[in-house]
């Protein structure tokens, strides 16, 4: 498959007339073939007008339609071979294999959400049968299903070029959904995502579906995103990125006629608690550790080790020196982009410079360019309660240490936290009571809490939650990886004496969905699915 640099508009291809832009290989500094054409308010209304006229199409195509498009897409997508994997490596500057096991990722998650569709769980079927004789008022017929919102706006992300852009786990959940997805795609990786998105126009045509269904945008600056978060057809928003991009479209989503919810995971330091018990038996384990995490994908992981937290002696003396000579070994390795790379770089200068910040480790020099040297800090507690700037994220492989004087002072720092994305508590046996006290902290804090574990590599599943408080999200009553990430793109109806030959499927007497129902209160199995 060739690219050409077009937006994906419907089954159309359109070369946009906005600001044209190259993609930059990170590990040479070269812009790459071809030129693609920026996205303009004109793309954006076209693209949202088709997804609106789809919208009632594909909301109502059954289970096995809809999972059949998610399987065809994944199909697809491998179909493309080796030109995605090497274009991908190319943009990001990521290893092959990190690529492989990314399209591994993707594929995987599409074909969860083909089994959470055909299972049928998501619509959430309740029917309470009128009660005509009840006194001192009759009940009506109540039925209850979940619909899809509407046409769903994804935001690419610059650090998962595949399983969190343009088929990744926001476009999945909301196709399984039933909404249609216009996606912005990162400017970071534009070749991935024409080859990527025109995988899934494909599977739209072959699973004769509207074309209006999914459509890609490009945007050289701000303008189309703006305007496809303000156009009245979209109805909710997945943005993985900065917390300043986020915020911006929260506010743009906020400010419409009709706000809408905007699920974007932004910012976290994913705070690791070393308890005293774990320390004395295996600084140097978890140094050597921590390290790997720390530096695994040059540190461009939402789910990063930036900060640890450990009571100040001989224990974390061990685990820094490991951690130090692990760190001072490792290669300074590519990142995404100049912009992200400039960004880590500033972000380590303004941390080198403070006096109350001591440098404690520097990973290899850079060998060329765009590279991110590994850097660890540390800090005591008075000074990290002190300012509010040393929590903020300093995307890379960077990480910052708070020497505590007791384990009370790491509950409260614990208790100053913003929302995280994840907690991490390494504990042995005698640390028990300790790791009960923090407990109900990390939980209130953090979307996952983790125990003897490193919180970088997230299972795609039905249990995970890749979601937090503000500002590891927008909204932490959910996650944005996993099979609940469809939740966000779907609300309740409810029918009221609506004629049985109106009723939705999944409300029918006959259960022809054959789905598990609660029925005047009693949850009712599927017949053969027990
Ligand atoms: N926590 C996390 O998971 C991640 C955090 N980051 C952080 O984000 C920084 C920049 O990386 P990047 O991935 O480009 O993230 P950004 O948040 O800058 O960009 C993400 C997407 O949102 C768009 N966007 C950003 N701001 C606006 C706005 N005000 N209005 C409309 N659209 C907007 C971008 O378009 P355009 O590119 O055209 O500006 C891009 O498509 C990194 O240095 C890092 O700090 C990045 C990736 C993941
Ligand atoms: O660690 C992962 O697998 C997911 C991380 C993530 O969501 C991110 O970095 O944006």
């Amino acid at each position: 498959m060739t690219m050409t640099g077009e937006m994906l508009i419907g089954g159309g291809g359109v070369y946009g007339k906005g600001v044209a832009f190259r993609a930059v290989d990170p590990a040479t500094g070269r812009e790459m073939e071809p030129a693609f054409g920026g996205g303009t308010e004109d793309e954006v209304e076209r693209a949202c007008a088709l997804a609106w006229e789809a919208f009632d199409i594909f909301r109502e195509t059954g289970p096995e339609t809809r999972a059949r498009f998610l399987e065809t897409i994944a199909r697809r997508i491998l179909d493309l071979g080796d030109a995605l994997v090497e274009r991908a490596v190319a943009e990001s500057g990521l290893p092959r294999s990190r690529i492989e096991g990314e399209r591994g990722r993707t594929v995987g998650q599409l074909r969860l959400f083909a089994q959470v569709v055909r299972e049928g769980g998501w619509l959430d079927a309740h029917i309470d049968r009128a009660q005509p004789e009840r006194s001192p008022l009759p009940r009506p017929d109540l039925r209850q299903r979940h619909i899809a919102l509407g046409p769903v706006a994804v935001f690419g992300a610059s650090n998962f070029p595949l399983a969190f852009s343009v088929a990744g786990g926001d476009t999945a959940s909301a196709l399984a959904a039933g909404c249609p997805v216009v996606i912005k795609a990162h400017p970071a990786h534009p070749g991935t995502s024409e080859l990527v998105g025109r995988a899934i126009q494909a599977a739209v045509a072959e699973c004769r579906l509207p074309d209006g269904v999914f459509s890609m945008l490009f945007d050289s600056g701000h303008a189309a995103g703006t305007a496809l978060v303000a156009d009245w057809r979209i109805k909710a928003v997945g943005f993985t990125g900065s917390r300043r991009g986020g915020i911006a479209l929260m506010n743009v989503a906020a400010a419409r006629r009709e706000p809408i919810p905007v699920y974007a995971e932004m910012s976290s330091v994913n705070p690791i608690f070393l308890l005293p018990a774990a320390l004395e038996t295996r600084a140097e384990t978890l140094g050597k550790a921590f390290a790997a995490s720390l530096t695994m994908g040059a540190g461009q992981f939402c789910t990063n080790p930036g900060l640890v937290l450990a009571v100040d002696g001989p224990g974390l003396d061990r685990f820094l020196e490991a951690a130090s000579a692990a760190l001072r070994e490792s290669a300074a390795a590519t990142m995404l982009t100049p912009g992200i790379h400039a960004a880590y770089d500033d972000g380590v200068r303004r941390l080198t410079a403070r006096s109350d910040v001591r440098t404690v480790a520097r990973g290899q020099a850079c060998a060329g360019p765009n590279q991110c040297q590994a850097a660890l800090f540390a800090t005591d507690a008075a000074a990290f309660l002190s300012d509010p700037g040393l929590q903020e994220e300093v995307f890379g492989s960077a990480s910052l240490v708070v020497r505590c004087p007791e384990v009370a002072t790491m509950r409260a720092v614990a208790e100053r936290l913003e929302g995280q994305l994840t907690a991490t508590v390494h504990t042995d046996d005698a640390d028990a009571d300790m790791a009960r006290q923090l407990f109900p902290t990390l939980e209130r804090k953090a979307g996952r809490v983790l125990f003897n574990g490193w919180p970088t590599g997230v299972e795609v599943c039905h249990a995970i939650v890749h979601g937090g408080p503000f500002p590891a999200t927008s909204d932490s009553r959910t996650t944005s990886v996993g099979a609940l990430a469809i939740r966000r793109f779907l609300r309740p109806v409810c029918y009221q004496d609506v004629p049985a030959a109106l009723l939705p499927e999944a409300v029918q007497d006959g259960n022809p969905l054959n789905l598990w129902r609660r029925v005047d209160g009693d949850l009712q199995g599927p017949v053969g699915r027990g």
